[in-house]
């Protein structure tokens, strides 16, 4: 596959690259970046920009070297401004604002509308750049990094590339900041845990996340078929070498065999809020996946509504799926302590009826 004959590319710019040294928004890395955008474009491909960096722009007009979190989400709010300028002054061309929260990618309603958006902004060529919304989320509502968002937009909108823009060459077998004898890892095809054993956190105080949730995002996009890119945003050559068709950092290669989008969104989007622990897996979902009843409970953990994603488990903690539940964590509770008990003349609840539907369904075994 030569690499950049991708139709639709996602770029995710890192913090460091927007604002080193957290000393405010400089075009000194963004010049080379929004020239291979514009490159991209002559060349017919379609640009979603996921821009980091809001909070390291701002951070220059908080005096303060210990922020709280309310101060970090002011930074975001006023550095947003700084870094929309920048890549309004660099790309010369209309571009998109597009803030989200996790809230808004795991609701089935406001994700088509983020779609459908997105769809129509490349229609009309103007360049979406996304971020996440800062000022209105909290730990519930965040996605918490950039990297694991620039996934879930990809898969959103059917990207064929994310390219996430750093501060190293890639993957390396180990921290290349702290070893000197790391390694870059130049292709990936499968990840496993030796490989999300060898990433870490981020060193520098700029970025969120390190290594680790840029496995986690090349383990969602890979899962949609999205080839996936870890390069150095700080060196004009990576990008001449992906232009050149040659991988500059380290490739995440596309699963060759796709999650259907709807599976994809269940597994590596939506976040489940409980779990159903049941007897046996075979008897739960032996050909009749839906049919998963309140007879198979054997412990209900979380708090959970009807409607909410929980987690299917095996007692030895497998994973057997992720679905929508019929019926809230107080119910299900409530019949499982119904069926413990000796002397049960109570018959309140729908006992044949399935405890999680069938058209929110995945199973994690076929994922
Ligand atoms: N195995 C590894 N290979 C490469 N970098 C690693 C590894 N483990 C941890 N890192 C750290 O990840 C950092 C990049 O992540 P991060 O700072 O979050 O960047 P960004 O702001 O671009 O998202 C590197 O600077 C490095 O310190
Ligand atoms: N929303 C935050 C992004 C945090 C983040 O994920 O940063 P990074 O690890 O540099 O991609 C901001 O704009 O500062």
């Amino acid at each position: 596959m030569h690499l950049i004959n991708n139709k639709r590319l996602v770029i995710k710019i890192g913090s460091a690259l927007i604002a080193p040294g957290n000393n405010g928004c400089s075009t000194k890395y963004l010049s080379n970046i929004a020239y291979f955008i514009k490159q991209c474009r002559e060349r017919g491909q379609q640009v979603i920009l996921v821009s980091s960096g809001s909070v390291a722009a701002g951070r220059q007009w908080f005096n303060t070297t210990n922020p709280s979190k309310a101060m970090k989400k002011a930074m975001a709010a006023t550095g947003q401004n700084d870094m929309m300028a920048i890549w309004a002054k660099l790309l010369d061309m209309p571009l998109a604002q597009i803030l989200l929260t996790h809230a808004d990618l795991c609701n089935r309603e406001r994700y088509v509308s983020i779609k459908e958006t997105i769809e129509e902004l490349l229609a009309h060529n103007v360049i979406p750049i996304i971020n996440e919304n800062d000022t209105v989320t909290s730990e519930e509502l965040k996605v918490g990094d950039n990297d694991n968002l620039a996934a879930m937009a990809a898969a959103a909108i059917d990207a064929d590339m994310l390219i996430m823009c750093t501060d190293v060459d890639g993957l390396y077998d180990k921290n290349p900041n702290t070893h000197s004898d790391a390694t870059l890892l130049q292709k990936v095809s499968k990840i496993t845990p030796s490989i999300y054993a060898m990433a870490g956190g981020a060193v520098s105080s700029t970025g969120t996340g390190g290594m680790q949730t840029k496995i986690e995002a090349a383990e969602k996009s890979i899962a949609h078929g999205i080839d996936t890119l870890i390069i150095n945003g700080f060196k004009v050559d990576s990008f001449d070498q992906i232009l050149a068709g040659i991988n500059p950092g380290t490739h995440f290669l596309s699963n060759p065999e796709p999650m259907s989008p709807a599976i994809h969104w269940m597994t590596h989007t939506v976040r489940e809020r409980g779990e159903v622990i049941i007897d046996d897996e075979e008897y739960a979902f032996n050909g009749d996946e839906e049919m998963l009843t309140s007879n198979n409970i054997l412990e209900v953990k979380g708090q959970f509504s009807a409607g909410d994603t929980i987690l299917v488990t095996t007692e030895d903690g497998t994973k057997i799926a992720k679905a929508k539940t019929n019926f809230s964590s107080c119910l299900l509770n409530y019949i499982a302590q119904e069926q413990d008990s000796e002397c049960n003349n109570k018959q309140p609840l729908p006992q044949n009826n399935s405890i999680i539907s069938k058209e929110h369904l995945a199973i994690l075994g076929n994922a």
